[in-house]
């Protein structure tokens, strides 16, 4: 079967969280990494991003856009998603929550060095007031392995990429967590996403002024 192929720039962004769940799962995909405006014109032109938009993963004969439409569906195929349909909103729960966090880094790449740093500063706060805890108190009161159910899922994938994208700013960040540094520790070691943790893996280092004049060059911001 032909494997999923993503198109995205060179650089995590929104495509990262899709790339950490197809890797997760043991899935195979390609990429075409979008480093000139006349690619990225002309999936446009090719009628290929539905609002205009990246990412967009081509997958089981479809041509998907929108992260979190993607993330959907890859989540219910690899059986990511929870048993039932009151672990699946508690998934999304999870799931969008570090989506937010991961994004605000995202974002943070392209401010001015004056600005980033203070807005990276302000994300490893919100991290450790507002989404840490609410994951060390569901650990706690969960009682198991995984967050949702006793079963990994994309939620699980999702916060341990959150956090390892924290620690790139803080490396400390997790000291007050035990049960998130426990967390970590294990869903790192499940071998895709061990593999994955490996150099040479298609995971996206940080952003750097490389990938953000590239972004900007091309969509013009
Ligand atoms: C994430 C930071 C890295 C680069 C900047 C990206 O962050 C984004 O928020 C913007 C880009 S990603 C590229 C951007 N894509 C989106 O904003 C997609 C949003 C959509 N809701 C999704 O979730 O997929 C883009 O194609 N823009 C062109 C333009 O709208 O005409």
């Amino acid at each position: 079967a032909t494997k999923p192929k993503l198109y995205y720039f060179r650089g995590r962004g929104r495509m990262e969280s899709i790339r950490w769940l197809l890797a997760a799962a043991g899935v195979e995909f390609e990429e075409e990494f979008i480093e000139t405006a006349e690619q990225y014109e002309k999936l446009q032109k090719d009628g290929r991003l539905l609002f205009g938009q990246v990412p967009m993963v081509e997958i089981d004969g479809m041509v998907l856009t929108q992260t979190r439409a993607i993330l959907s569906y890859l989540a219910a195929k690899y059986d990511l998603y929870g048993k039932d349909l009151k672990e699946t909103v508690r998934i999304n729960m999870y799931a969008d929550g570090t989506l937010d966090l991961m994004l605000m880094i995202a974002l943070a790449a392209f401010k001015p060095p004056a600005e980033k740093e203070e807005s990276l500063a302000l994300i490893v706060q919100k991290a450790q007031t507002r989404y840490f805890p609410v994951f060390e108190k569901i650990l706690k009161d969960h009682g198991q392995d995984f967050l949702v159910g006793n079963k990994f899922s994309w939620a699980d994938i999702q916060l341990l990429e959150a956090i390892l994208m924290v620690e790139e700013l803080n490396a400390s960040v997790l000291s007050d967590f035990r049960l998130l540094q426990a967390f970590k520790t294990r869903i790192s070691n499940i071998p895709t996403i061990k593999k994955f943790l490996q150099p040479g893996s298609q995971r996206q280092p940080p952003p750097d002024s490389h990938y953000v004049e590239v972004v900007r060059s091309i969509l013009h911001f």
